[in-house]
């Protein structure tokens, strides 16, 4: 009688499998197996376990972390075994069809329209340099320090820090997929500055208005950020074009108005929320920085007045949810690349950011800040 021969697959493979579906991809944020990049997994007789991993692309900046992850993937599935990792680089094929997979999942405009579960929150100034961007960056990071999933698009031509602020190199750029742009991660935030885009580091932005509203345009539709839990926009100072854009793209996005004590500054921080709320965006909240600080005899330094922040939230019928304290570690940690929320916890400029992004996104959806026009002013 002749034998039948039952060949049983090895069970190191299907735990090869289990473990590596915990292997993310730092960049698409989901887990290798997802994404098609695991390859052949093979156990040749007498020789090591081999695992072919395909990367999206050959540049790919991440490849150290993936191939890493992958190995003590591996390690864990099968212990003292010996294995070999091939890294190898996605067909154009298959690459294709990750991209439309990936695209498949989005409206035909960008994910960010009136049906996304995405908070869109803009943060906006009157004036340029009183901290709008450091208080952006560190609501994002406070809000990923909570578990968050987190996008913000620096759409500040004339000051983009973001990416310093979070601690990105000079040079980073976004990941190109395809037509997707990957953005890169710092801090756990997922960032796309304008200023990732320019030829060097001295050119200066001076675009019309069209420009910008292309270039927003683009970030939200070529931008693969994921499913975020919330979206901050880092906006120029003023009244310009780009809210005016915001207001047609993201017509349901919140504001979040940053100002300093001063009244001087209270006012034209005031004016750039009732922009926003003319082109129908609610004004959801007011931050004030560089508010007084106290120091450590007690003595407390208002080097920019008071009152500003009331002022502003007064004046929009909405929450001041911070005030942010003059603080050489906030600025110390912004120069440095890790914002205060995460370098400097316990420092009072931390606290009031942290409280700030927690009133924010724990924060019911209402009426409140919106503009109802039964008034012209205010
Ligand atoms: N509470 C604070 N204490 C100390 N320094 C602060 C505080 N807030 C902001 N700064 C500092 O003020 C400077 C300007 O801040 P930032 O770049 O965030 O302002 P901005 O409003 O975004 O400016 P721009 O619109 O020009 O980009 C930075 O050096 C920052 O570190």
């Amino acid at each position: 009688m002749r034998r039948l021969k039952i060949t049983v697959p090895d069970p190191r493979i299907q735990r090869i499998r289990e473990e590596l579906a915990t292997v993310i991809d730092p960049e698409l944020r989901r887990p290798i197996t997802e994404l098609d990049m695991v390859g052949d997994i093979s156990i040749p007789q007498d020789a090591p376990v081999q695992v072919e991993i395909n990367l999206t692309i050959a540049s790919c900046p991440r490849a150290d972390d993936i191939e890493n992850d992958t190995r003590a993937a591996i390690q864990r599935a099968i212990g003292e075994d010996p294995f070999e990792v091939i890294v190898g680089v996605m067909s154009r094929e298959k690459r294709r069809a990750l991209t439309e997979r990936l695209r498949g999942s989005r409206p035909k405009e960008h994910p960010f329209g009136k049906n996304s579960l995405t908070r869109v929150i803009a943060v906006t100034s009157g004036k340029g340099g009183v901290g709008k961007s450091t208080v952006t960056a560190n609501l994002a990071a406070a809000m990923a320090a909570d578990g968050l999933d987190v996008g913000v698009i620096d759409a500040d031509v004339f000051g983009f820090s973001i990416p310093g602020l979070l601690g990105m190199a000079p040079g980073t750029q976004p990941t190109q997929v395809g037509e997707l742009m990957l953005p890169p991660v710092a801090h756990e935030v997922k960032a796309v500055s304008i200023g990732m885009f320019l030829q060097s580091p001295d050119e200066v932005v001076a675009w019309r208005g069209p420009m910008l509203h292309r270039t927003l345009e683009q970030f939200l539709k070529d931008v693969f950020f994921g499913d975020l839990d919330v979206l901050l926009l880092d906006l120029p100072p003023g009244t310009g074009d780009v809210a005016l854009s915001l207001g047609q793209l993201l017509p349901h996005s919140e504001v979040v108005v940053v100002t300093t004590p001063q009244p001087a500054a209270a006012d034209v921080a005031w004016r750039s929320g009732a922009v926003a709320q003319k082109t129908g965006q609610r004004v959801v909240g007011v931050i004030e920085t560089m508010s007084p600080a106290i120091g450590p005899d007690g003595t407390e330094f208002a080097f920019f007045g008071a009152g500003g922040g009331e002022e502003v939230a007064r004046r929009f019928a909405v929450p001041l949810l911070a005030k942010v304290p003059l603080s050489m570690p906030l600025r110390a940690d912004g120069d440095a690349g890790t914002p205060v929320v995460l370098a400097h916890p316990e420092d009072p400029a931390a606290i009031a950011l942290r409280e700030a992004a927690r009133g924010l996104y724990q924060r019911p959806r209402g009426l409140a800040g919106r503009s109802l026009g039964l008034s012209p002013n205010e």
